[in-house]
């Protein structure tokens, strides 16, 4: 082989999470058009952010590239598997095995301890917990002393990195964070993003994360803007001030 050829990584070269032409309807009293014809491409270990107005469609974006949710109509392609045409119970297999989630009120089980929370998406899978990694994250994160204490017995701050460490713990290549920072104050808030931002760059994870923070921002390899469903910007590394001023210009009636 020549020095110069380059050698061909498929699984570095295709992206992670490909979204074709997907819309989201609600029916109801009035249907509802919460996403209107997306087209996303994420990229492998990279830490993308969805922001928009509220109602603007950036949950059930998230909800629907984690097969919480379908589309009605449109492709969602995640590491090669059509996740759209998936059936229940392979689709709740398939997100155990590839996400780890976390959410702005933290969702741990009240009644397990951190250290069986941590341990929990492992044997939901269906996997033999790894304690080393649980051990390793719960010391990187400061937890480790308290990890028999129950979530409700720590901080806020404190339950999201737990939340975290089992997002991680659960050998998921993919998080996904909704609003992971909107109950925390401003410093809690900042040690969360910076953790995300090492779990893209330390162990390879991609991380698809909503939040109205655009302070957020600085930590972001990315930025899609919605409006009305709709990707209405795609910034690349962009800063805070930037991002203010697109969704300025973006929200305005
Ligand atoms: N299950 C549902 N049934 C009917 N309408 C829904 C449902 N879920 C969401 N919607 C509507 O779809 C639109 C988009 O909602 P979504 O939660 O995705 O927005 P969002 O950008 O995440 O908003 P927020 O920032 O307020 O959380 C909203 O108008 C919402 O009312």
């Amino acid at each position: 082989m020549q020095a110069h050829e380059k050698i061909h990584h498929p699984q570095i070269q295709t992206p992670i999470i490909q979204m074709e032409a997907v819309s989201k309807t609600y029916s109801g009293r009035k249907a509802y058009q919460a996403l209107d014809n997306v087209n996303l491409s994420i990229d492998r270990e990279s830490f993308t952010m969805i922001m928009g107005a509220s109602g603007s469609g950036k949950s059930t974006l998230l909800n629907c590239a984690a097969g919480l949710d379908r589309p009605t109509s449109g492709s969602i392609i995640i590491q090669d598997v059509a996740i759209h045409q998936l059936k229940e119970p392979r689709l709740t297999k398939f997100r155990r095995q590839h996400i780890g989630f976390i959410f702005q009120s933290f969702n741990l089980v009240q009644a397990l301890t951190v250290w069986h929370n941590v341990l929990l998406p492992q044997k939901l899978a269906g996997r033999r917990p790894n304690k080393q990694v649980a051990v390793e994250l719960l010391k990187r994160t400061g937890l480790y002393d308290i990890r028999h204490k129950m979530p409700y017995e720590l901080s806020g701050g404190q339950q999201q990195r737990a939340a975290i460490v089992r997002a991680l713990a659960s050998g998921a290549d993919m998080v996904y964070a909704d609003e992971p920072t909107g109950a925390l104050d401003l410093r809690t808030g900042k040690e969360i993003l910076t953790m995300l931002r090492e779990t893209t760059v330390r162990e390879g994870k991609t991380v698809l994360m909503v939040t109205h923070d655009v302070n957020a921002a600085a930590y972001a390899d990315r930025v899609i803007i919605l409006a009305d469903g709709r990707v209405q910007e795609d910034l690349r590394h962009p800063s805070a001030q930037q991002v203010a001023s697109t969704m300025m210009e973006v929200t305005q009636p």
